[in-house]
């Protein structure tokens, strides 16, 4: 029966639905317009698929069977969803394709909003989109931007249908009609047909006048003295834009370029009428409709507009009629200056910005549903911010959205921080998602050294080198492999700790080092070579390719050497060899900790939106507490995953202290009530469920209670740690992005490592490092440092005076260069405590040289507001260092004098107390009981 959509079509106009969603689909609503309304094709965009998605659950048995087998993007989620849709569309629409001759029956699909400005990306995003929808009748839709027009020209060379969307001017419309000619004649020239290929460009229609009518309006507001023909102008302009748009089509087809074209059988890009639906409801509902009814032309519309036309439409030829007075129109428009390129221009700008908004949304909303799905599969995180940081956080994460940092992240993209070197740091991304571990040379090594009946294993390296791989044995524990042992220390006493906990027949040693010239894992493993008989077949190398290290591993025959990718940085390097190698050698399933992590890789993927990207989320609320003065992140971990701080430390600090700025990591200071702390802290808690942490659960909610920062991660089982590490990562890199520094260098722990190596040289030479006078000493105690400091010269009176220098939002460090065992642990635990009970400020921790690896960074680059306390030993016995006159009691004080004077010269706060005598026991013990004197 006909009907003023069906006479549409008789009058030459092609009738395409402006709107797609999977249950109208299942319904039969597209076959019924097909079948009684004579519809011919169909258009979709970001928005209306945010609209589809976004409500119901239409799509949810889709994308759960999706989810099941893939461990996809959201983006590939949102994109296996609407492909299914288009392909239905297409399905349905197949007959009238067939029956038109490829004329007509297309469906359009649009290539990602965030590519509108990037020609490359476009053109491989509309190659890809049409092989993977795989339907002659689809259009991929393609924004006619001035990036776009190459890649449309190129899309058309190609063979493929192109919808050309965005189009506001006449202008850019003369510009992607010649991108559609230049395409074919390119085709007609390389032999190939030219016939089958279709185009529309959409020009927008509404828009146009919604922004016009506002200035003009405004004006009106004003009582314009042209306010007649102003008013004559309103819901006028687009339709005039449109009239003469049409005209010039109609004169392109006259064109000798277009005839010869015509000629070989290829089709005229029609022009499609956009955005027809009404956008000022005083206007007639078919407005955009009845004024723009012409042969050759599609017209999209809304299912609103679409039924208005049905029921009231006016089928006569209008789109030529007139044009006279459209061209007075635009005439007028400009003597009136309503800039109407300048509107156009903009609508261009804020289309493009309206559809990667609507993808934000719709990928945001796919990311909430596949949470959901995932359960507890993906490590839950909740943020629980006082309001005034909340919205902070909540304007950079639009920001991060708008800017588009997810996706730049992953793409290295340098801009997003200092623009310095960060693109040359990026292979921590591919590591997370296994693709750096060659999983079965590990499981071979660790078979192989099984056989061999190997017990231990020491890892012999520092920072990235050896922190993860202690938190990964201290989490999960060995798996019927090698115990693993971390000696990240040059002090004799742990190094002989070490060694008496092993068999050194049975031991397997992995010396571990990205660079391979740290000086630490140089002389361990020159140490324990010759303890081993120089058995090459008990050592293994993880380095980077072409190190040291490797020279050395391959002349001392070593069992094996696992490379390490030079783009990763050492503190990101957990998820690559030197995390994953001594993983695997404790026997655990390599590909199963990778699968078990990938839900956070994905859940921080390119394309998850900022707002629901648990990594982004995290590392702009970190950045942003940082620049609230909220710089001290302290970490609490229950039992199953306690040591995980120690890790994190290093990642952040290492990569965000520097350049006076940064974050202050809190590791290790035992959990206290709202009022032991300030106003400069933020409290990340980590929790294994299960784990029996009642304890620490009601003083974290106390925290948030008062009013602190407070972020709660929980992981089902601690296998799930993987998750973290990446998550944290991602967090580091963006807390870095806020801050406004290069997350990836640690340009102060240089400072350290050069004024070590000098002192050792001169030990070399002189056997001697020159040790400075003491201020005074008292008992075991002796004292080094500014003058001003001596006080009374008992040590309680020396320690008062320079913990006197605290302030608020100042931190206390203890760092000490003794054995790191649980004792020692302990006391320096106390004395921190104390003075956090004390001065209120929060308090660090370290042992020798282990954090100089690591935090050091941060306490000589980042914020100036440590007071340094630094505790060093004189050895009750040395260890030699095979082929050098300086020993591992000589390294480990020449690094404890190198990073004192460093931090001097950084104009740091110190004091140096030397336990003299060699009982460290009694030294720390009289220590202990000095600071309790100095703060009572
Ligand atoms: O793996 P490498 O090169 O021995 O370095 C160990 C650690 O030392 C540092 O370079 C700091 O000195 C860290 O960044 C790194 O993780
Ligand atoms: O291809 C169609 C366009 O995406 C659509 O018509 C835009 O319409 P709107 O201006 O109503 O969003």
């Amino acid at each position: 029966m006909s009907n003023p959509l069906t006479q549409l079509g008789d009058a030459g106009q092609a009738v395409w639905l402006d709107f797609v969603s999977r249950e109208f689909l299942k319904e039969g609503g597209l076959e019924k317009l097909v079948r009684e309304d004579g519809l011919t094709g169909v258009t979709s965009n970001p928005s209306i698929f945010e609209k589809a998605m976004g409500q119901g659950t239409a799509y949810d048995d889709s994308l759960q069977a999706f989810l099941k087998q893939s461990d996809a993007d959201v983006v590939d989620v949102y994109e296996h969803l609407a492909i299914e849709d288009i392909r239905a569309a297409a399905d349905i629409l197949r007959p009238v394709y067939d029956r038109l001759d490829g004329l007509d029956g297309y469906v359009s699909l649009e290539v990602s909003p965030y590519l509108a400005m990037n020609t490359q990306d476009t053109l491989e995003e509309g190659r890809r989109l049409w092989a993977a929808v795989d339907r002659p009748n689809l259009m991929v839709k393609v924004p006619g931007t001035e990036a776009g027009v190459p890649a449309i020209r190129a899309l058309i060379e190609d063979g493929i249908n192109v919808n050309v969307t965005l189009l506001f001017s006449v202008d850019s419309y003369l510009a992607v009609a010649e991108a559609y000619v230049a395409g074919l004649e390119a085709r007609a020239a390389a032999g190939k047909p030219v016939r089958g290929i279709a185009s529309v460009a959409s020009f927008f229609v509404s828009r146009i006048d919604a922004q016009i009518d506002k200035k003009i309006d405004k004006r009106l507001a004003g009582n314009d003295k042209d306010a007649a023909t102003l008013k004559a102008l309103k819901g006028k302009v687009a339709i005039a834009n449109a009239k003469v748009a049409y005209q010039h089509y109609l004169e392109s087809m006259q064109s000798d370029r277009w005839q010869a074209l015509e000629a070989k059988g290829a089709a005229p890009q029609r022009l499609l009428w956009a955005s027809t639906g009404v956008k000022n409801p005083d206007y007639p509902d078919t407005l955009y409709v009845d004024t723009l009814v012409g042969p050759d032309t599609v017209n999209t519309m809304p299912p609103k507009t679409m039924d208005a036309f049905r029921d009231h439409g006016k089928v006569a030829r209008t789109i030529d009629t007139d044009i006279d007075a459209a061209r007075q129109v635009l005439a007028d428009v400009d003597r009136l200056g309503l800039d109407l390129p300048g509107i156009t221009a903009a609508l261009v700008e804020d289309g493009a910005q309206q559809f990667s908004d609507a993808a934000d949304a719709l990928l945001a909303g796919v990311a909430g549903k596949r949470t959901a799905f995932l359960g507890d599969a993906l490590n839950a995180a909740t943020l629980h911010l006082p309001d005034a940081l909340q919205t902070a956080v909540d304007d950079t994460l639009a920001r991060a959205a708008r800017e588009g940092w997810t996706r730049r992240m992953w793409q290295g993209d340098a801009t997003l921080w200092t623009n310095t070197d960060e693109a040359k740091w990026q292979g921590w991304f591919s590591a997370a998602q296994g693709r750096q571990v060659d999983a079965a040379a590990v499981r071979a090594l660790a078979d192989a050294v099984k056989q061999d009946g190997f017990r231990d294993a020491v890892l012999l390296g520092m920072g990235g080198s050896s922190l993860g791989p202690e938190v990964l044995a201290r989490t999960l524990g060995c798996q019927g492999g090698a115990e693993l042992h971390v000696l990240d220390s040059t002090d004799p006493a742990q190094i002989r700790k070490v060694q008496s906990l092993i068999d050194i027949d049975k031991t397997l040693f992995i010396v571990s080092s990205k660079s391979g010239s740290t000086l630490e894992p140089e002389i361990l493993a020159a140490y324990f070579f010759e303890q081993a008989g120089r058995n090459g077949k008990q050592f293994v190398a993880v380095t980077d390719p072409g190190s040291k290290l490797e020279a050395l591993a391959k002349a001392d025959g070593y069992r094996a050497i696992f490379h390490g990718d030079a783009t990763i940085g050492g503190r990101y390097s957990v998820l690559s060899v030197f995390g994953i190698v001594p993983f695997g050698i404790a026997g655990h399933d390599v590909e199963r900790f990778f699968a078990d992590t990938q839900a956070m890789v994905r859940a921080c993927g390119p394309s998850a939106p900022p707002a629901s990207n648990p990594g982004v989320q995290l590392g702009v609320a970190i950045g942003e507490s940082v620049k609230a003065g909220r710089d001290k992140l302290t970490v609490i971990a229950s039992p199953r995953i306690e040591s995980i701080g120690s890790w994190l430390e290093q990642l952040l600090a290492e990569s965000t202290g520097k350049e006076g700025k940064g974050v202050i990591p809190v590791d290790g200071e035992p959990l206290a009530g709202p009022d032991s702390y300030g106003n400069d802290r933020m409290f990340a808690y980590l929790r294994v469920a299960g784990d029996d942490a009642a304890d620490l659960d009601a003083k974290v909610d106390a925290l948030a209670a008062a009013g602190h920062p407070v972020v709660r991660i929980t992981l089902a089982r601690p296998e799930l740690i993987g998750q973290e590490f990446f998550r944290w990562e991602v967090a580091t890199a963006i807390a870095g992005a806020v801050i406004g520094i290069d997350p990836f260098d640690q340009p102060d722990v240089e400072a350290s490592k050069i004024k070590t190596r000098a002192l050792t040289d001169a030990f070399e030479k002189s056997g001697s490092l020159g040790d400075a006078a003491p201020l005074a000493t008292d008992g075991h105690l002796a004292f080094y440092g500014d003058a001003s400091l001596k006080a009374d010269g008992t040590a309680g009176g020396i320690l008062a005076a320079h913990l006197g220098r605290l302030s608020d939002h100042d931190y206390a460090a203890v760092l000490a260069y003794v054995e790191r065992n649980a004792a020692h642990e302990a006391v320096l635990t106390g004395i921190r405590q104390a003075i956090r009970e004390t001065s209120g400020c929060a308090t660090v921790g370290g042992f020798g040289p282990r954090f100089l690896h690591s935090t050091g960074q941060a306490y000589k680059g980042g914020p100036n507001s440590g007071v340094f306390l630094q505790i060093t030993a004189d050895p009750a016995t040395d260890l030699p260092i095979p082929g050098r006159r300086i020993t591992f009691g000589v390294v480990i004080a020449a690094q404890a004098q190198g990073d004192l004077q460093v931090l001097v010269e950084r104009g740091r706060r110190t004091l140096r107390v030397h336990i003299v005598g060699g009982d460290v026991d009694a030294g720390l013990a009289q220590l202990a009981d000095a600071v309790s004197t100095a703060l009572a």
